[in-house]
Formats: structure tokens, sequence, C-alpha cells
């Protein structure tokens, strides 16, 4: 009660607003809690993901929390980021606050970070990806719509709005449906996205213990969720017809499965195909789900503008390495060539800084802003994106750090943990 009264002589809690700059945000993130006013979720980014879990169905619980296999690729992606400390220095003094301004693929971002591309958003919550995309644009941070999405290109286009940055994820039809492909193609252009990200970890789905389990697909399903774009899209929907007689919607039941397979071919492209969507694409490309030097080098080759280094957040393959761990030896090889995404175990800001500090351009966040979507909605995303900015900006600042640009946030920044205790001198058997 008494805290109720004092909230009440308290300005209300103000949404972050993209036009201020840092240095009112960061103060902002610091003065609400002398407002006696609650957020609207929890600042413990450890915390989201129990707590969404425990509200969500065993389904979406199961999918958006579940790994391949036994979880190791995705405990080690973890894992990799507390081998990894960050070394601040004193007294360096600098004006104001940290700038987290950088630009990506020509395009200026008031923070490197991008929205992951998620499918079937509305299986945790049911204004899915039209809360993710607005909250994206309230926050000035890019959204990446998915291939699987459970809203149309169109849709989602104009929920973002005329000032969003927008970049679109492709599943990549077989060859023989390249029509669809390009069809895709031209609707994200037309909608205004304008970095394409083409996903080649998932030519087909990984092995998914929990969705096994619960016998949980959520896009075999008559309600269009994860098939949006397949459904609205007008040469599936005329080939459909022109197979079975009848629209889309009047034979979802085979509608739904037939676009999953179209998207989720089974099989890998090569590296030669990558020049026809080259051809069809204009705009960057960005080849997402990089792992290994030797394809960082051929991505380089063919051509393409960037790369996420990225294992699906240990989602497709299990038994692999941790992405922050391949992540420097990366940059080391194609950085100077490539725009460098990473994604794949960000839960924090502070997690954000160690992958710019190895070499990352942009970080992409995924399962943490499902699960502000999942305990909050719209305002539940807004609430994680805002508290990873406001948490990697605070990192920068206590560390020393003037920007993120790679003058000032770059490896000289950390230290691995290890090292400072193998390294003691007059330790040791003697
Ligand atoms: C529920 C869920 C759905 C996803 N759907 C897609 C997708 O449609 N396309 C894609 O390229 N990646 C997809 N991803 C992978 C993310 O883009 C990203 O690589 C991954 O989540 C990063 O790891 P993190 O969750 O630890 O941040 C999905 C991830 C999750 C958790
Ligand atoms: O679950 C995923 O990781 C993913 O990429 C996906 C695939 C198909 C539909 C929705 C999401």
């Amino acid at each position: 009660m008494a805290n109720e009264a004092a909230t009440q002589h308290h300005p209300k809690y103000q949404a972050h607003k993209p036009e201020q700059d840092a240095v009112d945000y960061e103060l902002q993130t610091y003065t609400r809690g002398l407002d006696f006013e609650r957020p609207p979720l929890t600042f413990q980014a450890s915390k989201w993901e129990e707590l969404a879990c425990s509200r969500l169905s065993a389904d979406s619980k199961g999918y958006v929390y579940g790994s391949a296999g036994v979880r190791e690729t995705t405990d080690k992606n973890r894992a990799a980021f507390k081998k990894w400390s960050i070394v601040p220095r004193r007294l360096v003094k600098y004006d104001g606050f940290p700038d987290l301004k950088t630009e990506i693929l020509g395009e200026q971002l008031s923070v490197p970070i991008a929205m992951a591309p998620v499918g079937v958003l509305k299986i945790f919550n049911p204004d899915g990806e039209m809360a993710a995309t607005r909250a994206a644009a309230q926050e000035a941070v890019p959204y990446i719509l998915s291939t699987a999405s459970s809203t149309s290109i169109e849709d989602v286009a104009q929920a973002n709005g005329v000032d969003g940055q927008r970049w679109y994820q492709l599943y990549w039809p077989s060859r023989e449906h390249d029509d669809i492909t390009i069809s895709l193609l031209q609707r994200a252009n037309k909608a205004g996205f304008t970095t394409l990200f083409v996903t080649l970890d998932t030519y087909i789905l990984g092995w998914r213990p929990s969705d096994m389990d619960n016998g949980y697909n959520p896009f075999m399903r008559a309600d269009r969720i994860g098939v949006e774009l397949g459904m609205t899209d007008p040469v599936f929907r005329q080939q459909f017809k022109e197979r079975h007689g009848v629209d889309v919607e009047e034979k979802m039941n085979s509608a739904a499965p037939e676009w999953m397979r179209t998207i989720f071919p089974g099989t890998s492209k090569g590296w030669e195909d990558v020049e026809f969507l080259k051809s069809h694409w204009d705009g960057p490309i960005v080849l997402k789900g990089i792992q290994s030097i030797v394809d960082a080098k051929k991505a380089a080759e063919v051509g393409v503008a960037g790369i996420v280094v990225s294992n699906h957040g240990g989602r497709q393959q299990d038994g692999g390495n941790s992405s922050l761990g391949v992540l420097p030896h990366i940059v080391d090889a194609v950085g100077d060539k490539l725009t460098i995404f990473f994604d794949s175990g960000i839960q924090s800001g502070a997690d954000i800084a160690k992958a710019l500090a190895l070499g990352a351009d942009c970080v992409l966040v995924g399962r943490p802003y499902v699960y502000g979507l999942a305990l909050g909605g719209e305002k539940g995303v807004e609430h994680v994106l805002k508290s990873l900015v406001g948490e990697l900006e605070l990192t920068l600042h206590l560390a020393g750090i003037q920007s993120v640009k790679k003058e000032h946030l770059n490896r000289e920044a950390l230290v691995l943990e290890d090292d400072l205790f193998n390294s003691v001198k007059g330790i040791g058997l003697h």
C-alpha cells in the first residue's frame, strides 16, 4: 500500500526512444529504481529463461528451450562466455558515455545488436512477430524476419514501420523451386527488408529430443503457425491450386507440410548456388551458420557481404564447438573482408561486450527476446532489449571503454580466466 502511494508521486517509467542518446538512456535505467516503479519484468537476465519456461506450455517450452541431442553444444556456448573475463582499465578519461553507434552494411545502427530470426513466434504469444517487430522498432534494433514466421512479410513490414530497420532471413527452397525463392525475395525487397540472411545450417531440422518426446511440430498445424509466408505467397498458392484444384485454406493439412518440405528440402545447396541468390537480391547477403575457418574463407571467396558465426543456439547439431570459441579464429581469417555477425549463447550485456571484443561487428540475440515475448508480449521484448543495451553500455563504461569501435573495444579488454591461474610464477611442482 505504501509503495502504491509512493509510485503515484513519481513519474511513470518512460520507454526508451530511439532518438534518445546514450546519456539519457543510462541515466534512465539507473534512476528508474529510485522512482519505486516496478519494471514490467525482472532485470535479472539469468531469470528470464526460468520464468518464461514456467509459464509456457510444455510444447512451447520444449521448443524454445530445447536443444539438439544432450545439449552439449548449447552448454558449450554458455561455458565459452565464462572463459573470457573483461579486464577493466582505470583513469580512462573521456567525455560522456560510451558510444554504441555503429555502421553495418551501409546502415547506421544505434547499437550493434539485432534480433535473431526466430520462427513460429505465435506459439509464445498470440501477437507473435507483430509484437516482436514493434518492440524492435521502438528500441531502434534491426528485426530479422524468419521464413518460418507466423505473420506475413507484408504485415511485419507494416508493423515495423517506416523508421524500422528490417532484414530478411531465408530458408532456401530447393533449386527446383527457384520461382518460389524469387517470389520470397521480391516480396521482402518490396517490403523494405534491406539485408538478406541465408541460413545454411537448417536444410533439415536437428535431432531435438524435447520436441520428439512431446510429438510436437509447431508448423504442421492448421492454424498457419510457421507457414504463413508460404500461405501468403502468390507463387506457392498458384502452384498448390494447380496440384490440388483448391486454395491452400481448403486443404491446410496438405498445404502446411508441402510448404515445410519446400523450405526444408532435406539436402544442402553448394557454394556455387550462392550466385543465384546474388543475382536475385538487390542488397547485401549474409550467410548464417558458419562455424569453420574454411567455410568463412569460402564465404569471402563467393563474394557475400558477411557471415553469422552461429551454431543456431545449439539447436541443430549437438557435439559441436562453442560459437564464441571459434569467433576470434574466424575474425582473424576473414574479419578484414566480411562483416562478422555473431550469435549463440548471449544472455547479457556483458556477453555482448565479450563477443564484440573478440571481433564481432554486430550480435544477434535469440532466446532472450523470445522469453521476453512469452513473459510480456511487446513490452516484454522491449524490456529485454533495453536491459541488454543498458548493461552493455554500463559494462563498457565501467571498463573504461569509450565506444564499440575496434580501436576502443578489442581483445585487449579480455583475458582468458584460466590463464590467470596457469601462469602464476613460483606455483607448481618443483
Ligand atoms: C524458437 C527458435 C526459433 C528459431 N527459428 C529460427 C529461424 O526461423 N531461422 C533462423 O535462421 N534461426 C532460427 N533460430 C536460431 C536463431 O536465429 C539464433 O541463431 C539462435 O537462437 C541464437 O542462439 P541464442 O538463442 O542462444 O541467442 C531459432 C531459435 C529459436 C530459439
Ligand atoms: O527451431 C528452429 O531453430 C528453427 O530454425 C525453425 C525451423 C522451422 C520453423 C521454425 C523455427
